[in-house]
């Protein structure tokens, strides 16, 4: 459960008087995720997800956030809303973190995807990109290559190598790698950088939202993309699943077809995709906070899917066709 900060009674009651929500029905800690202390918030108003924003996330970069699901929600794409206060603020302080109240958003997340819901997928984030196009400001990838860098060299040797023995030479080794290969001047914008499986919600077999934009930064398209191959088109046992990834693939290109250089990258790409979520959880595998409710991610799934990717030839593997 991700809970790293408990909240009062007293707490929430004065937290809440800045906003016009009447009176709260309900309030729990929700168990899924992995970066910020989540809540369940019912009251006579509605429902709401209370966040307090944790390690990762920049207090300042919290009205880009904020402002961007709103610019989504003008263009069509359903994602929460944030709930503004009495003054008209959408943020506000809340045990010392900051801390916001979105719209509940309906909806299932799919734990084990099948094809179709790939295929949805990839129509969605291609709309995500386009939708994004004309949204006036941007942010900086702080989990690209520099970034990787920081959380590895943060990363106790001797810790590391006693909980996954030599994981961590692996990862330098690549690291250095991509300094050398990174993809430049691909088509950018901003990008959602963590759709997993739990930040899309399903309804009717169709997309019914999206959620959690708390990593969107202005990155490569198909840099996005291939976060997504990663977290959807594995199977349990790390098989790759190539009908997965052609229908994630196509469908994304049925919205916003790729250019040759996209298509190039992609083996790259996907191991940097992976390079990323191997850094943050070996990280968070080794420095859970004492008292959090927090299950970390195993950083090994991410250490197998850097070594598929370390052997993929050209994006043929992922099931595109191209001369
Ligand atoms: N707007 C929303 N509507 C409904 N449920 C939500 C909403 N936002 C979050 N949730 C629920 O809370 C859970 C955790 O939220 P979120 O993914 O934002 O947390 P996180 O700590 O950033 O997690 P992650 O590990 O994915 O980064 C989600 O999996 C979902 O079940
Ligand atoms: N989606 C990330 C956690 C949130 O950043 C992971 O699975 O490692």
């Amino acid at each position: 459960m991700a809970v790293y900060t408990d909240v009062s009674d007293a707490d929430l009651d004065a937290f809440l008087a800045d906003y016009d929500l009447g009176e709260v029905l309900a309030f729990k800690g929700i168990a899924e995720g992995v970066e910020n202390s989540n809540f369940l918030l019912r009251t006579e108003a509605g429902s709401y997800i209370l966040t307090l924003f944790e390690k990762r996330v920049n207090a300042g970069d919290l009205p880009f956030f904020l402002d961007l699901m709103k610019h989504l929600v003008d263009r069509g794409l359903n994602c929460p809303l944030p709930i503004m206060r009495r003054d008209g603020a959408v943020l506000g302080e809340l045990c010392g973190r900051p801390a916001t109240i979105i719209s509940f958003l309906d909806g299932v997340a799919i734990r084990r995807p099948r094809a179709e819901h790939c295929r949805k997928l990839g129509e969605v984030l291609a709309k995500f990109h386009l939708a994004t196009a004309d949204f006036p400001t941007g942010r900086p990838n702080d989990l690209s290559l520099a970034g990787w860098r920081q959380v590895y060299d943060g990363i106790a040797p001797k810790e590391a190598d006693a909980a996954f023995p030599g994981l961590r030479a692996r990862m330098g080794r690549e690291l250095d790698q991509m300094d050398k290969l990174w993809p430049q001047n691909l088509p950018s914008g901003v990008i959602h950088a963590d759709l997993f499986t739990d930040n899309v919600f399903f309804l009717h077999n169709d997309v019914s939202g999206l959620i959690d934009f708390y990593f969107a930064c202005t990155d490569a398209y198909a840099y996005d993309l291939v976060i997504c191959l990663n977290a959807w088109c594995f199977e349990p046992d790390m098989a790759f699943n190539v009908t997965k990834a052609r229908a994630l693939v196509s469908g994304y290109q049925s919205v916003r077809p790729l250019e040759r250089q996209e298509i190039e990258a992609l083996p790259l790409l996907a191991r940097g995709a992976s390079i990323r979520f191997l850094v943050t959880r070996l990280n968070d595998w080794l420095s859970v906070p004492e008292g959090a409710l927090v299950v970390p991610k195993n950083p090994q799934e991410y250490a197998t899917k850097l070594a598929f990717h370390q052997g993929v030839y050209d994006a043929r593997f992922y099931g595109l066709d191209f001369d």
